[in-house]
């Protein structure tokens, strides 16, 4: 087992800032509705405290970040300006959004800027650069600037230019948003207050194979909901209609499953499930055991009788991670599961911490954002943390204590 963080690494208050030009890279990928506009500024709001400890402090502050995933070239509905004008309306400052994010305009740009002054330079992803990590583009953009922050957890899995390339050529830290997501998660996976347990759930058993095997070997109690419970009992033996098994990853599951009767951990899967013909709006859908899934039919939800024991079963433990919901919740019939899940975690005394994704969408749709004790701003990020692997945006930060 590796350690999440292995050294600690410099922060924004560890470096001298004033008068001097800060790039600080942050995580604005925000979801876009239909008319083009922002569906939830929370990754927004959630840069806010790194801004204004910069801004306060008269640091020139030069912001970037990517938007969507426009393949190296200009997409008009993924330029950055939306982002500028939301940033400085939560801030009550003005954020000067620029065309480009390099070149002799934006260098301009930065040269006349004064101590406290914001610019947001425009999306990344339009030079195909900064998904190759190139080099030279790396030097371009930490050429603007005299010191470098990293405040983007929810790209820091990623090896673009901005991530691991910029920190080459500046003195490289972490932001405050950086660094609190870092030590929640190093703390719940490393010294977690126990007993520890683990909700994970979401579609497929695949995207989360390297969580379960990490995470096994440290939480006291796991609870399997989501698609992916199929996978868990066909690997036991039995029935599951038209679930989707990813017959690929049986052994996997059993490898899980060893694993946890080795170390002593609850591996717990839903006592009972709400299945139906067609994950879709409005169709037919009833509770059934789980040992007795009917043909043709698939699972949507954990059952109520599932979500009374793994509610108890949550009742006494002094941690939990939880990470992947446990049906279909965009649609309201196969929510359930998932809102009493989120509702029973809002009421516990304990550490309760949300792995980003879809899974923090639910709790914010359900309105308890505010009573979870962290709801991560990363998706993958979340998983590689959780993962126990090592964050390439973290690692190509300058270590605490060098100069
Ligand atoms: N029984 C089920 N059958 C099919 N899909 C399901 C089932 N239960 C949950 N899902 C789906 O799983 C998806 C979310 O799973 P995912 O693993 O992506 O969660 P996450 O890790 O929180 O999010 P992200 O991948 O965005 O970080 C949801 O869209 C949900 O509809
Ligand atoms: O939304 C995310 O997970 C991050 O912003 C990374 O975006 P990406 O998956 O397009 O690299």
């Amino acid at each position: 087992m590796q350690n999440v963080i292995p050294r600690r690494k410099k922060t924004v208050r560890e470096i001298d800032v004033r008068g001097r030009r800060v790039l600080v890279r942050a995580d604005f990928n925000v979801p876009l509705d239909e008319e083009g506009a922002i569906a939830d500024d929370t990754r927004i709001r959630a840069s806010l405290p790194t801004i204004n400890y910069l801004c306060e402090r008269g640091a020139r502050v030069i912001l970037c970040s990517h938007l969507g995933r426009p393949k190296g070239e200009i997409v008009e509905r993924l330029r950055l300006t939306l982002v500028a004008n939301r940033l400085s309306a939560l801030l009550g400052r003005p954020v000067v959004a620029l065309r480009d994010c390099i070149g002799p305009e934006v260098e301009s740009a930065v040269a006349t800027m004064s101590d406290g002054d914001i610019v947001l330079l425009e999306n990344l992803r339009f030079h195909p650069e900064e998904k190759k990590g190139d080099p030279a583009f790396a030097e371009e953009l930490a050429g603007l600037a005299e010191a470098y922050v990293n405040d983007a957890f929810g790209a820091s899995h990623r090896t673009d230019a901005s991530i691991v390339g910029v920190p080459d050529y500046l003195p490289a830290v972490a932001g405050l948003l950086l660094e609190k997501e870092i030590g929640v998660f190093t703390r719940i996976l490393e010294k977690p207050e126990r007993p520890f347990a683990a909700v994970i759930g979401g579609a497929k058993v695949s995207d989360k194979l390297e969580v379960l095997d990490n995470i096994i070997f440290r939480v006291d109690r796991l609870l399997i909901g989501g698609g992916m419970a199929a996978t868990f009992l066909a690997s036991r033996g039995y029935r599951t209609g038209a679930s989707h098994i990813e017959t690929d990853r049986l052994d996997a599951v059993r490898r899980v499953e060893e694993n946890a009767e080795r170390r002593g951990v609850r591996l717990i899967l839903p006592r009972d499930v709400i299945v139906t013909e067609k994950l879709e709006a409005g169709a037919p859908a009833r509770t059934v055991a789980s040992t007795e899934i009917p043909d043709g039919r698939v699972i949507a939800d954990i059952g109520p009788a599932a979500v009374d024991e793994f509610s108890r079963e949550l009742g006494s433990v002094r941690t939990v991670v939880w990470n992947g919901p446990m049906g279909v919740f965009e649609l309201p019939e196969f929510a359930e599961g998932t809102r009493r899940i989120a509702a029973t975690l809002a009421t516990l005394d304990g550490t309760t911490v949300i792995g980003g994704g879809s899974t923090a969408d639910a709790v914010e749709r359900f309105g308890l954002t505010d009573q979870m004790t962290h709801v991560s701003t990363g998706g993958g990020a979340a998983l590689t943390v959780l993962a126990g692997k090592p964050l390439p945006g973290v690692e190509a930060l300058d270590d605490a204590g060098t100069p």
